[in-house]
């Protein structure tokens, strides 16, 4: 199969005070033994900063490192008529960013206002980028936290109690303003019903986006004992409590609910974890998930008969080609494509452990869980990395991934409201359907 493309990780961020433990050899030699060969990372200002100096700041941090290819989204943390030309600029053959993420939480550090968010969607448009938002109201968040703190409430499964599915469906469904957009890290079923609705309101297209950890685990994690275990599950918008929901994520992925899945590699050792030890607020936000996303999938969704293998393809990696403009160079084995490709062994078996997972991170969120299928050779750019399991990336190999604006999926699929056929009815809850439902060809 093609080689796996994640669209969503974050090697070397720092946030609420932690560094991330992967960095960018680690966290890509992680990718590639799982059978990732193309990553796509965060850029992220913090609020003022020039977006041009900070995305100058990640190249610094990843070329020369990387074992596989990369590129960058840019993350929108505030507004100015500054920033809408550092956009202009980012978009440019020059810089290669076809992709802004807008922040709807993280309140006073990367979150913008209703008003600010529409100014930097409507510059997408106009630019013909993709928006992507982190989808969960900020302002419910900060509430919550609040009066949960006051009641004692300070452990880990605070977090989850601060921002249940209705504070991140709320967020789809306000994200979703008449143009093209891509949902990052979707964790809940009320999440994916939002998205249905909102395809039934509008033609554009609208990408939704799950995560290995999303369909692997779940957030009964939080009521662990463990403050360690339990805060190492720790991410925004948080694992659910429903146990149903990481069925119900393969299903909405098999189904073309959702469209691709990610990992959100956001990894913090134990050490910068217990800060927040007495205040769930403060726990880093972030778990693993680049080397394991796609094996924790074929167990899950291929393994279970959810997902034939074909699908496994286009969620895992032609998806986020297509999405990101970068295909058929990536995310397909044809002449002239990047010879990006993996040998996968559907019976090849093993236990995921943090004992000999090939990431730094000191905790895995998949430990202990057995799965059937991993890759046996991947090659990375016509290079054997993982020769019949030996691993063998070389630090630097990677090269940054220029993704141009004006994808075809997302501007030239969508049709106006004239031209589109009628809509099914709204399904009440993302139910299996053969004939798909309102959502971009892929
Ligand atoms: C900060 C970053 C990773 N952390 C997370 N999802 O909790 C994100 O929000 O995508
Ligand atoms: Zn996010
Ligand atoms: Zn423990
Ligand atoms: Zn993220």
């Amino acid at each position: 199969m093609p080689g796996g493309i994640d669209p969503h990780t974050h090697f070397e961020l720092e946030m609420m005070g932690a560094k991330c433990a992967d960095d960018f050899y680690k966290g890509t030699r992680a990718a590639v033994a799982g059978g990732t060969t193309c990553v796509i990372d965060f850029v992220l200002p913090q609020k003022g900063q020039s977006l041009l100096e900070a995305y100058n700041n990640w190249r610094e941090k990843a070329d020369g490192k990387v074992c596989c290819d990369y590129g960058l989204h840019v993350g929108v943390t505030w507004w100015s008529p500054a920033v809408k030309k550092e956009m202009q600029q980012l978009t440019s053959e020059q810089y290669g960013v076809n992709s802004f993420k807008m922040f709807m939480a993280y309140k006073d550090a990367w979150m913008l206002d209703d008003y600010d968010l529409y100014c930097a969607m409507e510059t997408c448009a106009e630019l013909k980028a993709l928006p992507q938002v982190h989808a969960e109201n900020g302002h419910i968040i900060a509430r919550n936290t609040e009066k949960l703190l006051a009641k004692g409430v300070t452990g880990p499964e605070g977090h989850q109690l601060s921002r249940d599915e209705e504070v991140e469906a709320e967020a789809v469904n306000r994200a979703c303003a008449g143009a093209p957009l891509y949902i990052v890290h979707m964790m809940s079923k009320s999440a994916v019903r939002a998205l249905q609705l909102a395809r039934t309101r509008q033609r554009h297209a609208l990408i939704g986006e799950t995560l290995a950890a999303t369909v692997g685990t779940d957030g009964t994690h939080y009521g662990n004992a463990c403050f360690r275990h339990a805060a190492a599950h720790v991410l925004s918008p948080p694992l659910r409590p429903d146990p149903s929901t990481p069925q119900a994520m393969c299903e909405a992925l098999a189904d073309d609910h959702l469209q691709l899945i990610g990992s959100d590699n956001c990894t913090f050792h134990e050490k910068d974890k217990q800060l927040g030890k007495g205040n769930f607020s403060k726990i880093p936000n972030g778990v693993n998930g680049v080397e394991d996303r796609m094996a924790i999938l074929w167990q899950k969704a291929v393994n279970t008969g959810i997902m034939d293998p074909c699908r496994f393809v286009a969620v895992t990696s032609s998806n986020a080609a297509k999405v990101f403009n970068i295909w058929p160079q990536k995310g397909r084995i044809a002449v002239n494509s990047d010879a990006d490709i993996v040998v996968w062994d559907p019976k090849l078996e093993r236990t995921i452990s943090a004992a000999n997972h090939k990431q730094a991170v000191d905790f895995n969120i998949f430990e202990g869980q057995h799965v059937v299928g991993s890759p046996q050779y991947v090659v990375v750019n016509g290079r054997v990395c993982l020769d019949d399991g030996e691993l063998r990336v070389v630090e630097g190999f990677g090269k940054f991934l220029k993704t141009p604006v004006e994808s075809p999926l997302i501007y030239d699929g969508h049709q106006s409201q004239e031209e589109a056929p009628h809509r099914p009815e709204f399904l009440e809850a993302p139910v299996r359907v053969t004939n798909g439902t309102p959502s971009p060809d892929l």
